[in-house]
């Protein structure tokens, strides 16, 4: 297999006392989409804060085979690691534009390859982003990370309370922007899972429970329903809006 991009190994966090990450082991592979999954609580956004450095943590955190754990968040996100957070944290009153300014941090920000990937961003660079659908402001929140030459990004829950159909955009979003950058994705939504990522590691109680391909887990129903919750078959649950 080729050198992971990024290698966690044995990633610990205590947080007010309490053990939230107690082994943490996570790959992702230099190209393509790498999934972290894991039920409600299992530790997921708490593993990519702590890589980002949000946490005091302990372990090792090598990005392209340099050791991060002991960084602070500016230098680790200037090794080059862009952040899509959870609620996509965009400015609503801000035009488009306004926001991909205000994530510029390279002297040459990318605006070639963001607005080649969504030239809607292009078109709506005038608007207000607060008045954009749930799958525009996704193209935001990743636009802003492909701005700078990042190695990496990494998307906390991109479709998480989305309509089916804006599901199938964010999708496709992620898909065209793992073509320039390699993803972490944490995402609930196994139809996204299984369409855009080859591997995958799974968390469970703040550890690393499974790791290996996509398709092999969520083909083996008992090991889908064990790690991750889900019903006899994947394709059966509630969870899965096509994408
Ligand atoms: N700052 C904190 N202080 C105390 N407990 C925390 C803190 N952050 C997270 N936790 C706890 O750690 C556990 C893991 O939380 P985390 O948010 O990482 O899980 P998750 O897998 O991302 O869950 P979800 O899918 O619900 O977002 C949970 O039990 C949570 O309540």
């Amino acid at each position: 297999m080729a050198e992971p991009l990024l290698a966690v190994r044995d990633l610990r966090v205590v947080i007010g006392g309490r053990h939230i990450l107690h082994g943490v082991d996570l790959e992702v592979a230099p190209a393509g989409v790498t999934a972290l999954l894991g039920r409600n609580g299992a530790g997921k956004t708490t593993t990519v804060r702590a890589v980002l450095g949000l946490v005091p943590r302990s372990g090792s955190v090598r990005l392209g085979g340099e050791e991060t754990v002991q960084l602070p968040t500016h230098a680790v996100v200037r090794r080059g690691i862009g952040y899509a957070p959870e609620d996509r944290g965009i400015f609503t009153a801000l035009t488009v534009a306004e926001n991909l300014r205000l994530a510029e941090r390279d002297p040459e920000p990318d605006y070639a390859l963001v607005h080649s990937l969504f030239p809607e961003l292009k078109q709506r660079a005038r608007q207000a982003a607060g008045t954009l659908s749930g799958g525009q402001q996704q193209m935001v929140a990743i636009g802003r990370t492909l701005l700078n030459r990042n190695r990496l990004i990494i998307a906390d829950e991109p479709t998480k309370g989305l309509a089916p159909k804006v599901v199938t955009e964010v999708a496709q979003v992620l898909e065209r922007a793992a073509e320039a950058v390699p993803v972490l994705l944490v995402e609930q939504n196994l139809a996204v899972v299984r369409r855009l990522a080859g591997g995958c590691t799974v968390l469970a109680d703040g550890r690393t429970a499974h790791r290996g391909a996509t398709a092999e887990l969520l083909e083996d129903a008992e090991a889908a329903r064990r790690l991750l919750g889900v019903g006899r078959h994947p394709a059966a649950t509630p969870q899965e809006a096509r994408p």
